[in-house]
């Protein structure tokens, strides 16, 4: 579904990721681990489109079987892949929320952006998605800001995945919420995953997420990909010195 060869971002002088190369199989978690620093957000940002690359190739084959590079490809024909194919949660669910708009909105707007226009059936999928992420149905005419911040994830989830994507970028999604709250949402994450057979893409600094979530991994430092493979080999016997110390926890933070 992804492949990607040499995709390399500088800030002025500074690498935000360089010379990355890997693959993406449909219905596939691949997990992006790393310290601080490490250029996750940034090849994210890359595939999803809200940074340019210097160089590089990311072929992207669409619902349809046809093959666009991200790094040269359009304005309008990203945005439709956008609106069509890919989800984007943020790790603030405030960055992809409309804040001043019901929950029911929240979720029935991507509907609409792919040309919905019957109300009663918009509302009806946006009820079906509030339930699905276990929002009580009675809130739907609520505004976000007056949600916690696990809910306000579960909104942003719904938002995402109402239009069916195939490929979800997900940065640190559980970020910020408290222990309980997160292992609901990585449930819940599962659960969207093997039931939609949807592909995500997540950045995490945290390897017990990864270990629960992804099938593969990649290992970045310093804006480079230091290691990729099967999850269980890469966590349980790393090869490259610097997994060795990520997973020995000291550089866990
Ligand atoms: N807008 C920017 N301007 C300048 N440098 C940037 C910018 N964004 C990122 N960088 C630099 O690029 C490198 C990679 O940053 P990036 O945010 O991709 O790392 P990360 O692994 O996602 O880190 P974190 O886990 O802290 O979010 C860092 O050295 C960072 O300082």
């Amino acid at each position: 579904m992804l492949e990607v060869s040499g995709l390399t971002k500088t800030y002025g002088g500074a690498v935000g990721c360089t010379g990355i190369d890997f693959r993406m199989w449909p219905g596939e978690v691949l997990g992006i681990v790393g310290e601080s620093g490490s250029g996750k957000t940034t090849l994210l940002g890359l595939l999803s489109g809200s940074l340019v690359a210097d160089s590089g190739q990311a072929l992207y084959s669409d619902r349809g079987g046809r093959v666009h590079d991200l790094v040269t490809m359009g304005e309008a024909e990203r945005r439709r892949l956008s609106r069509e194919e890919w989800g984007v949660v943020h790790q603030n669910p405030r960055d992809g929320l409309r804040l001043d708009v019901s929950a029911g909105a929240n979720v029935g707007e991507p509907l609409m952006a792919t040309g919905a226009r019957h109300y009663g059936r918009i509302r009806d999928r946006a009820l079906d998605w509030l339930t699905r992420v276990e929002i009580d149905a009675g809130r739907i005419d609520d505004l976000p800001r007056t949600f916690s911040g696990g809910m306000q994830q579960r909104l942003q989830i719904a938002r995402n995945l109402v239009i069916g994507p195939r490929l979800v970028f997900m940065d640190e999604p559980t970020g910020g919420l408290d222990v309980s709250v997160q292992a609901r949402l990585l449930d819940l994450i599962r659960e969207l995953n093997a039931g939609l057979g949807l592909s995500v893409m997540i950045v995490t600094h945290d390897l017990a997420v990864a270990r629960l979530l992804a099938d593969r991994l990649m290992v970045m430092r310093r804006g480079r990909v230091v290691e990729q493979g099967l999850t269980d080999q890469i966590l349980d016997d790393p090869q490259h010195p610097y997994t060795q110390l990520l997973v020995s926890s000291v550089l866990q933070v």
